[in-house]
């Protein structure tokens, strides 16, 4: 879609500022698969529903959609061909599947756009009718989301996970998602520095011709969750020329305000936040645990406060759901017509 490299700088910021100056992402993607009832007790994730349950994927970016999401994420965190062979799979029909999450993402998007036409819920600008332009965004997990032992939260990997071993473990899914017709690639969960690192280089040395996000998870506010400096993460994403926006993601909400205004002191870029409902993941049982009674409406109370300290682009992750979406894009047009 977007080729150019002037045009990939400036496709979120034109994005953004077409939209009135914030976006809104989806929430929980999984979160939302599970209330549909799909069982996520698997090395695959949300990414079985891909092979068991298409429909269901397709539902939920509906879902979300209906939310008020103007930008969806695919149902490939945990997508990676090394994961669908260890299931059996060949490695072409690994591809298939890493290619099928994005067009079920496209298709939720033509039905949501069909609707809205035929149900005339489009608005008007400038005297013509237009609707709501939504982006698909590829998702990719961290190589820690494909181990399926939580280790996305603690970012270490061991010596024997090196810059070259995550190049290599990503490429191929990286090279299949980029010609995939999707917008935007997003990478989420990032637990550490090194594996911000890689997605970079392999960005540049494939010469990936779509823009991406960069969005890292802490668990104290501070750092990332592997303990290494978010200015130090931000400042990778923010030198890398595909990188259209930076952020944070599946983090508590408690700690997304700090998290901001830090990231705000390396990069110009678009500020992206996402967080879960500040509960902890138990990966032994594949469970979310010990709420901390943080309610929907508890959590889009921060969003505002977000807004001021610099981020653009907000929706939720883990726990969250389209409540949770439609009360953000609540708080933000009404924020947006205020004087
Ligand atoms: C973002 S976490 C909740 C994803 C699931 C994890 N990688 C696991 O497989 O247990
Ligand atoms: N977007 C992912 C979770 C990221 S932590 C999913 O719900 O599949
Ligand atoms: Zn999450």
């Amino acid at each position: 879609m977007v080729s150019e490299s002037k045009g990939t700088s400036s496709f979120m910021t034109d994005f953004i500022q077409q939209r009135g100056g914030f976006a809104v992402i989806d929430g929980g993607f999984a979160t939302e698969l599970e209330r549909h009832g799909a069982d996520l007790n698997d090395p695959l994730w949300s990414a079985k529903c891909l092979i068991s349950s298409p429909h269901l994927v397709r539902r939920v970016h509906l879902d979300y959609l209906d939310a008020g999401a103007n930008i969806i994420a695919t149902a490939s965190y945990q997508a990676t061909i090394q994961g669908f062979e260890a299931k059996g799979f060949s490695t072409e029909e690994g591809e298939a599947l890493l290619r099928k999450s994005v067009e079920i993402a496209c298709e939720a998007r033509e039905i949501y756009y069909d609707r809205c036409t035929k149900d005339s819920w489009d608005y008007v600008e400038g005297g013509g009718s237009t609707r709501r332009p939504v982006l698909v965004a590829a998702s990719v997990g961290s190589y820690g989301a494909y181990l399926a032992d939580g280790s996305e939260y603690s970012g270490e990997y061991g010596d024997s996970v090196s810059l070259e071993t995550l190049k290599d473990f990503h490429r191929r899914r990286v090279q299949i998602l980029a010609k995939s017709g999707a917008d935007i690639i997003a990478f989420e969960t990032i637990p550490n520095k090194v594996e911000a690192k890689a997605y970079a280089e392999l960005l540049e040395e494939e010469g990936i011709d779509i823009p991406a996000w960069f969005s890292f998870n802490s668990k104290d506010g501070i750092n990332v969750v592997s303990g290494d400096s978010i200015l130090e993460c931000a400042s990778i994403a923010d030198s890398c020329k595909r990188v259209v926006a930076v952020g944070i993601n599946c983090t508590a909400p408690r700690f997304i305000h700090g998290l901001v205004l830090s990231i705000r002191k390396v990069t110009d870029k678009p500020v992206i936040v996402y967080p879960n409902s500040g509960e902890t993941y138990d990966a032994e049982i594949k469970q979310w645990v010990e709420s901390s009674g943080v309610r929907d409406e508890d959590f889009v109370s921060y969003v505002g406060k977000w807004r001021e300290a610099g981020a653009s682009l907000f929706g939720g992750c883990c726990r969250t759901t389209p409540n949770t979406i439609r009360e953000i894009s609540k708080v933000l047009s009404n924020k947006s017509s205020q004087p």
